[in-house]
């Protein structure tokens, strides 16, 4: 393994280099926001854009230059080639767009996002939001969570004390029936829904409480969103309890619920 990756890891500069990388595939991205991009149905039946593939070879490419060698686990490239027999000890989960769906209807709930893996569990991620001109990083282990807008500096977040009437965030794929029992079921009397792993991280800057999912998801779609929550004072359990982990099998995850303090 690089020694570059492990002494940035530890730094700190990783995930500034990670969130380098995110921001600049926010700029691949953008030009197609609300420009009439074309959607195309993958064999999933999820759509997929020119903006996804773009935004994936850049990260792909700045990856390996920096890190060279690392196991990448791409959500178009495993969409074309099918994912890799197993995971290594190291390895990066990318999701170059996620919330595609709400970027063709033009919402402003999408997301960049790039995550590092070691021994199957989460240890560095960012999440950025071309729409907003915001990104999310875990700092080195135990620095906490920051945000930042494009081109500013960085700033603190944590996760809020659970209040007296708690918030859940929830994809908008279930029914409003759905939506309500599952947020009661985590104690919260109301919810709101949200595209992409913008969950994650509004958890993260103590705007919500909960996002409990009982579908399934991909690791990529979770990997960058679980380090930042988990970084922000958070947690990500997997249904048996313990935090979500990574590299199983065709990596794919059952249900969780992220919780903030
Ligand atoms: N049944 C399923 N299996 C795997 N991933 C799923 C899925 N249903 C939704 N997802 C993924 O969850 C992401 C959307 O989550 P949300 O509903 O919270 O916005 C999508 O990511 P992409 O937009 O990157 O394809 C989508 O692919
Ligand atoms: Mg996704």
């Amino acid at each position: 393994m690089s020694k570059r990756l492990t002494a940035d890891l530890a730094s700190g500069a990783l995930t500034e280099a990670l969130a380098d990388i995110a921001e600049d595939a926010a700029r691949v991205i953008l030009p197609y926001w609300r420009n009439g991009v074309v959607a195309e149905t993958k064999s999933d039946d999820s759509p997929v854009t020119k903006a996804d593939r773009e935004a994936e070879a850049l990260i792909l490419e700045r990856l390996e230059a920096r890190y060279p060698g690392v196991q990448t686990v791409a959500e178009e490239a495993v969409a074309a080639d099918g994912a890799p027999a197993e995971a290594a000890e190291w390895f990066w989960l990318i999701d170059p767009l996620d919330g595609t769906r709400g970027f063709i209807e033009g919402r402003e709930s999408y997301t960049v996002n790039i995550a590092l893996v070691h021994k199957g569990a989460v240890v560095a991620g960012v999440v950025t939001a071309p729409a907003t001109a915001t990104t999310w990083r875990s700092g080195a282990p135990g620095a906490g969570a920051s945000r930042r807008r494009f081109g500013e500096s960085w700033q603190a977040i944590k996760v809020r004390n659970r209040p007296a009437s708690p918030m859940a965030v929830m994809s908008h794929s279930m029914t409003d029936v759905e939506a309500e029992r599952l947020a009661s079921r985590h104690g919260c009397v109301q919810w709101q829904g949200t595209d992409s792993s913008l969950k994650f991280c509004l958890i993260a800057e103590g705007r919500f409480d909960a996002y409990p999912r009982t579908g399934p998801t991909s690791e990529w779609d979770t990997a960058a969103g679980q380090a930042v929550l988990e970084a922000a004072g958070g947690r990500v359990m997997a249904e048996d309890g313990q935090p979500l982990r990574y590299g199983k099998p065709r990596f794919g995850n059952g249900g969780f619920v992220a919780l903030g303090g």
